[in-house]
């Protein structure tokens, strides 16, 4: 299922590009007054091959939650069982995320990749628990390189079954105590940079507990045998297997097969930009169909977003997960397309052009 996804990506299609920009100067407005949001408009034309692109909705929120071994060493100051309860939230419909999906009319799917707990069957729950919760990447790999594949296969499955059923548009989501540990460590591996630069504060810590979650970053890169920057597709799994989550690997899936669906993605924070460097080590195509919702307040995340090369929409410092911040993009990316479709020329509403 990966390679047939990888096969099915296109690059950004040139001449829907060129065709794209060439129409937004025909629009009556001044050239590149739209500013960020005529560069969005290209881009998904590109992803899409055809100009105007297609609205980008319905769009689905795809929130994968998974707990992480490196829990143990006291990375975080939440007790490990907050991400089955938060999971409980979403499902109940009392999470940011569901208040942020209600405002822009978003559909929420929540998916078991990696929880250390069971759950209960219900609606708008998907289970695909593939252990309860990764290994410690500071003593050994957090996963094989066979969970890590079917994890990467379960976010290519959710993003087809959310397209089959009718969603033009998909959103990153994330849910996992302790993910900003292995966040910073993807980061450090994939964009080649020190764990000291790249880790952060995620949901609140002191100087201490700072200090020791850039050593035990340091101590998984050690373990693992990982350094420098990792480019080819062995390599790019091993370290994801190696200091990735469940959750990691399955949005670096969504992305893939939004990607082979020409389906827009909108990444959310730190957790999206770490799967996205892995998704773009697999193919860097992929990111052709992504849009970057927002920069989160974790110093990982900008350092992940420019070795991307994608440029955050929104910035809000907030530095939640769940999708938050793709959420809040997504209206704003919905008007960037929407002027494509319903804006007059100046030809056609004849108004005068500036002299050359
Ligand atoms: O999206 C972000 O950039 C982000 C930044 C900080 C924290 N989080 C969320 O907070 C949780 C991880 O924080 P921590 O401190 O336990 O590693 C996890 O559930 C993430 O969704 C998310
Ligand atoms: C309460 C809470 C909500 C979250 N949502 C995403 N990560 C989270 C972490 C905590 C601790």
């Amino acid at each position: 299922m990966l390679a047939e996804t990888l096969a099915a990506i296109r690059p950004a299609d040139p001449h829907a590009m060129a065709e794209a920009q060439a129409y937004q100067d025909r629009l009556t407005k001044p050239r590149g007054s739209l500013g960020q949001l005529e560069e969005i408009a290209v881009r998904l034309a590109g992803a899409a091959g055809v100009t105007p692109p297609p609205m980008p909705e319905p769009a689905a929120l795809a929130i994968f939650a998974g707990d992480h071994g490196v829990h143990a060493r006291g990375v975080t100051p939440w007790p490990q069982e907050v991400t089955v309860q938060m999971v409980a939230n979403f499902l109940a419909g009392g999470a940011v995320a569901n208040a942020f999906a209600a405002q822009a009319g978003v559909s929420v799917t929540v998916v078991d990749v990696g929880v250390a707990a069971d759950l209960p069957d219900g609606p708008g729950l998907v289970k695909r628990k593939i252990g309860y919760g990764t290994d410690d990447m500071s003593k050994g790999p957090a996963m094989s390189v066979d969970q890590a594949v079917r994890a990467l296969e379960t976010g290519i499955g959710v993003a087809r079954d959310l397209v089959a059923s009718g969603a033009r548009c998909l959103i990153t989501g994330d849910m996992g105590i302790a993910n900003t540990t292995a966040s910073a460590a993807l980061i450090a591996v994939f964009a080649g940079r020190d764990p000291a630069e790249v880790t952060g504060r995620g949901t609140g810590i002191d100087d201490e507990m700072y200090q020791h979650k850039v050593d035990v970053v340091r101590d998984a890169l050690r373990t693992n045998g990982l350094s420098g920057s990792l480019i080819s597709p062995s390599e790019a799994l091993r370290a994801l297997a190696a200091v990735g989550g469940f959750e990691h690997a399955a949005i670096a899936g969504l992305i893939l097969g939004g990607a082979a669906a020409r389906v827009p993605v909108i990444l959310d924070g730190v957790i999206a930009g770490a799967a996205a460097l892995v998704a773009a080590a697999l193919d860097p195509a992929a990111l052709d169909h992504c849009v970057a919702g927002h920069r989160s307040a974790e110093p990982g995340h900008a350092v992940a977003l420019d070795h991307l090369g994608l440029r955050p929409l929104v910035d809000l410092e907030l530095r939640l997960g769940e999708g938050s911040g793709g959420l809040l993009a997504h209206p704003v990316i919905c008007a960037a397309v929407r002027v494509m479709h319903d804006v007059a020329t100046f030809d056609s509403a004849g108004v005068t052009e500036k002299p050359v």
